[in-house]
């Protein structure tokens, strides 16, 4: 199991959580499924808040832009009891946590291509947040590989008083785009683990999918060869 190759060191040319990341890649070398994803979207609407919330159980006070690319990674063990995707299964998500600032745009598109998914997030505080996703699917468009997952996030959801971008709205909009729509707060922690999850849950799906289709024995997007009897997942 988990033979991936691991990152090239180029993963690494603008990683601000560098110890971090290379410990827990020490500890990664068996597992069943590996996802790479990439956040995506305006600068501040909090795509650093959500990765860190999900790989470190933390939100970060006074967070910084991102500079370029920043990258994380987390392993999940599910097991007995608490059995959410798969039964006994270790998964590895590889996030690249990319710069919302339109001058880092030329380094950040580089990374689209290998993406299993794409976290599209906006500011649902902001409506310019919500007004540029039509660039952003532009880019997704021209950037990234044909099959990549995509999901829509609207964060913030703890400001509801500040709200300037209706639900229904996102939620219509995420539809018309086939993308998967997800409401959360990297602050107080609302939908986070279940955005990921959500996702494992869709690339296993369109994997299995694509392996029965293509009748193809080579096992996408990780190493699966306990792929054929994974069919528990729940989007909702
Ligand atoms: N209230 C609230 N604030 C948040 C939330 N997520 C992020 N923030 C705040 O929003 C600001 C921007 O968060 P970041 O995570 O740095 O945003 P980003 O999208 O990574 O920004 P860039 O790195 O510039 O692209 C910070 O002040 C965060 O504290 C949230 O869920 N709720």
């Amino acid at each position: 199991r988990g033979n991936y190759a691991l990152p090239s060191s180029g993963c690494f040319a603008y990683l601000k959580s560098q110890t971090y990341a290379y410990q827990v890649i020490m500890s990664m070398e068996d597992y069943d499924y590996l996802f790479k994803i990439v956040l995506i979207g305006n600068a501040g609407v909090g795509k650093t808040c959500l990765v860190r919330r999900f790989t470190q159980g933390l939100f970060p006070p006074g967070q910084g832009a991102t500079i370029g690319v920043d990258f994380m990674i987390k392993t999940v063990e599910i097991n007995g009891e608490k059995v959410k995707v798969h039964p006994n299964h270790r998964e590895v998500y590889k996030i690249w946590d990319t710069a919302g600032q339109e001058r880092f745009r030329s380094i950040t598109q580089s990374y689209y291509r290998s993406a299993n998914a794409l976290i599209l997030t906006y500011d649902i505080t902001c409506e310019d947040s919500f007004r540029c996703l039509p660039e952003w699917l532009k880019e997704i468009e021209q950037y990234a590989n044909n099959q990549v997952v995509t999901i829509l996030v609207g964060n913030k959801i703890d400001l509801a008083d500040k709200r300037e971008v209706l639900r229904l709205r996102a939620e219509d909009f995420a539809q018309a785009q086939s993308m998967l729509y997800l409401e959360t707060s990297a602050k107080e922690s609302d939908n986070v683990e279940k955005l990921f999850l959500d996702l494992a849950c869709e690339l296993i799906r369109e994997a299995k999918q694509n392996k029965l289709d293509n009748n193809d024995t080579a096992p996408m997007p990780g190493e699966g060869k306990t792929i054929s009897y994974l069919n528990c997942c729940s989007l909702n």
